[in-house]
């Protein structure tokens, strides 16, 4: 989950060159579509999938719009160049497979009300601090924590 959030620097890099909207509801789509079909492959329910995934999505976004909104106001502090949006999804595919199993892993924990809510907020305020997150990073790890438990 965070290492998806973090690409979400490399989305913004890329957009911040490109020009391309943060929105792009057809690969959303895509996404959605296609995590429906695998979590019915894998066994665990394809809504709450999709609402997880699109929670992913939305934390990206929020990743997105600050750093954009950022580097317009300190034009100083913005990247100098952008990756390739089509390598940067390659990377965000990979990482649709490796949360997949992560869901699978995880469905027992899911469904188990207090429980998920305890550890899910133990191992966010963990990850923030492990990786160093700021204000903007800890608003997406919330955005993406929403439809976990
Ligand atoms: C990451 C991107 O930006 C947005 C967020 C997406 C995501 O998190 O997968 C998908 C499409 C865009 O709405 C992108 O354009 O690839």
């Amino acid at each position: 989950m965070i290492q998806r959030i973090v690409i979400g620097d490399d989305v913004a890099a890329s957009k911040y060159f490109s020009g391309k909207p943060v929105d792009d509801p057809v690969r959303e789509q895509q996404i959605l579509d296609s995590v429906r079909q695998s979590a019915v492959q894998l066994g665990i329910d394809p809504d709450s999938t999709a609402a997880f995934f699109q929670a992913q999505i939305d934390a990206s976004k929020v990743v997105q719009r600050g750093l954009l909104a950022y580097w317009a106001a300190h034009p100083d502090k913005a990247p100098t160049s952008g990756p390739d949006l089509n390598v940067i999804r390659e990377k965000l595919d990979a990482l649709t497979t490796q949360l997949l199993a992560e869901l699978v892993r995880v469905d027992h924990l899911r469904q188990s009300g207090l429980r998920c809510d305890i550890s899910l907020v133990v191992s966010a305020a963990t990850a923030e601090i492990r990786h160093h997150l700021d204000a903007l990073h800890r608003q997406a790890v919330r955005t993406a924590s929403a439809t976990v438990c």
